[in-house]
């Protein structure tokens, strides 16, 4: 894990900012922010104040509640459905997907391959990966491999590709409204994830039907991306490391999309935007024989670009953290070594 220390609000606010009456409730739980005040806004003064709250809640939890996405729940639904058709195949059927030395980079891993970086056991889920769709003579196709579908489930391709499109679209606004709150222009990630390695993750965690097993559904860890948009999670489990070093389970809302910032938007950001520790529990008693399912969206920045701390991320109080830049792929590579996956 991280350290858990990270420049306070108090002076980063003080350092850097006016000074603004924080609303004390983002302390207590993890703030729901609409989204539409920001892509359809009723005044200037509107939207710079959801600029400001979103900042203050990534800030404080590293994690946002995004609502009025405008991501109908027909798409989501649909692709669930598809999702868990294909979980359902029998094991034999499934493994054709997994693509042998290909990293889990493409289509399917199977059950007990991802383990939480330092930890002992590995995660109870499976996995599907579905990438960016880039032509194959591209200059980034020998680090971004061509999708697999599973030709079983005949929605699975469509459904999955328009939802992978919907969330990198609503990630870019996301990405849009953080960049303004760090006096960047507002397109200033455009050019630098139009064509990010980023990722749909359809997991499964079956039933569990071993009393006392060691193993915990997905093992407490930072996501490696920029951001990752967590949709439509089918039940409980998730639970989010506060600053005060409790876990606080985070359920999203109908309609609510869950996003949080991941390692890389943190390194660029020397740590002002936090990537929070986050885990997936096992449930209690009986509800530990009912599945889960949920698909994060892993954001992703161009292969090519090169993380380096912000300059308006690095004062006197919050020194570079970090003595070189990498590359995104760079850092990508080191990370899934890390997590048994590459
Ligand atoms: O299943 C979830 O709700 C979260 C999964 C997760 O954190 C991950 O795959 O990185
Ligand atoms: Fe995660």
């Amino acid at each position: 894990m991280h350290r858990w220390w990270r420049p306070s609000l108090k002076n980063w606010k003080r350092r850097s900012r006016p000074p603004v009456d924080i609303d004390k409730s983002i302390l207590m739980s993890i703030p729901s922010l609409d989204i539409r005040r920001f892509t359809h806004p009723t005044s200037a003064e509107d939207r710079a104040a959801f600029v400001r709250e979103l900042s203050e809640t990534y800030r404080e939890w590293g994690f946002a509640g995004i609502r009025g996405h405008g991501i109908p729940d027909t798409l989501t639904n649909a692709a669930y459905e598809d999702f868990e058709a294909f979980f359902g195949l029998p094991e034999i059927v499934k493994k054709r997907y997994h693509v042998v030395g290909g990293g889990g980079a493409r289509g399917y891993t199977p059950f007990g391959i991802e383990t939480a970086k330092g930890a002992q056991h590995h995660d109870l889920k499976e996995f599907w990966h579905i990438g960016r769709e880039i032509p194959r003579d591209h200059a980034q196709a020998d680090v971004m491999p061509a999708n697999v579908w599973p030709d079983e489930v005949p929605g699975f391709r469509e459904h999955g590709y328009a939802l992978y499109e919907a969330l990198d679209k609503l990630g870019s606004n996301v990405l849009s409204a953080l960049a303004l709150s760090l006096d960047l222009p507002e397109d200033w990630f455009a050019d630098k994830t139009n064509y990010g390695n980023s990722i749909l993750r359809p997991i499964h965690y079956p039933p569990i039907t071993t009393p006392d097993v060691p193993n915990v559904r997905a093992g407490a860890h930072e996501d490696i991306n920029l951001i990752t948009l967590l949709v439509g999670a089918s039940a409980a489990g998730l639970e989010v490391l506060s600053r005060k070093g409790e876990w606080v389970p985070y359920t999203a809302e109908e309609g609510t999309i869950v996003v949080n910032i991941g390692d890389m938007l943190q390194r660029l950001t020397n740590h002002v935007f936090p990537s929070t520790t986050h885990r997936v529990t096992n449930p209690p008693g009986e509800a530990a024989r009912q599945p889960r399912y949920s698909t994060p969206f892993f954001l992703h920045p161009n292969p090519d670009f090169l993380i380096d701390a912000l300059p308006q991320c690095v004062t006197d109080d919050n020194p570079n953290r970090y003595a070189e830049p990498i590359t995104a792929h760079g850092y990508l590579l080191e990370r899934l070594r890390e997590i048994k996956l590459a």
